[in-house]
């Protein structure tokens, strides 16, 4: 396939390698400051576009990819506040768009374990918190791993309707803590604690190898579908 990086910085980089031990072609590294490769692009010239770039820029990027025809796979976390206004243009321009806040294999088993214990949980007079760990280049916090781990807790939780940043906190809301740590590729701790004991469940990634090869394999799975997809549509061969 001929794919079009647009954001080449260290998931760009992990995705050109794992793209291309796969057999596929990089037809554009896009950047800030040569975006004009990407406009002398036309429609047939990309496959899918693979979009992982910067909090700000990702909107845009994913709306010029949809209105250029280009199936689009993004992982860029800390915009989805205009998710619902990409999914509508891509339905309205006949488009195809996937997106994962984590296109890890492992992460996405760990969501649904998150619910499961989340339904345990539920009722049983523990108190639920949630830390996550990165590292000190995030640009975003929470992080979208524990705003998704946060959603899925709160949908299982009957008290539960919202999660909020620490140090803010209130009754019906799940807190999270972001710490920023050197070079952290990503861990999430959820945690239920009462009077007399704790249980936590924890995913550490040990590098961005995982997210890269999910990204590769979304971007292997969209062209020829249309509409708005996601990890559980790609990986609904694993039942619960
Ligand atoms: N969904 C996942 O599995 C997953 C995994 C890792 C990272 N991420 C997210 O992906 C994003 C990128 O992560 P990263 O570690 O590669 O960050 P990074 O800072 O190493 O790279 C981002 C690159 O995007 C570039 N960029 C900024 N604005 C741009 C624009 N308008 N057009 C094109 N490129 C632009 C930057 O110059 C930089 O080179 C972040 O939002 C991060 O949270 C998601
Ligand atoms: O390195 C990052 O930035 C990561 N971002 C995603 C998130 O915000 O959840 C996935 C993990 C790594």
């Amino acid at each position: 396939m001929n794919i079009l990086l647009l954001g080449y910085g260290k998931m760009g980089k992990t995705i050109e390698r794992i793209a291309m031990e796969r057999g596929h072609q990089i037809v554009g590294r896009i950047d800030l400051g040569n975006r004009d490769e990407m406009e002398a692009l036309g429609a047939q010239d990309v496959d899918v576009a693979i979009e992982f770039s910067a909090p700000e820029a990702a909107y845009l990027n994913i709306t010029y990819c949809i209105k250029k025809g280009w199936p689009v796979v993004s992982g860029t976390t800390g915009w989805l506040d205009h998710k619902a206004e990409i999914e509508d243009l891509c339905k309205t321009n006949g488009g195809s768009f996937f997106y994962a806040s984590n296109y890890s294999i492992g992460v996405n088993l760990f969501f649904r374990l998150n619910k499961q214990l989340a339904r345990l949980m539920n009722g049983q007079g523990y108190k639920a918190s949630m830390t996550e760990i990165h590292h000190i280049h995030k640009l975003d916090a929470p992080s979208g791993t524990a705003i998704t781990l946060a959603e899925g807790l709160v949908a299982e939780t009957d008290h539960l309707s919202q999660w909020k940043l620490a140090p803010e906190q209130s009754d019906d809301a799940i807190t999270i803590l972001s710490e920023r740590e050197g070079e952290v590729p990503g861990t999430h701790i959820v945690k239920y604690t009462s009077e007399v004991d704790t249980i936590e469940i924890a995913h550490t990634a040990h590098n961005r190898e995982g997210f890269a090869l999910g990204a590769v394999v979304s971007a292997e799975w969209l062209p020829g579908k249309k509409g708005v997809f996601g990890m559980e549509d790609l990986l609904s061969h694993l039942d619960d």
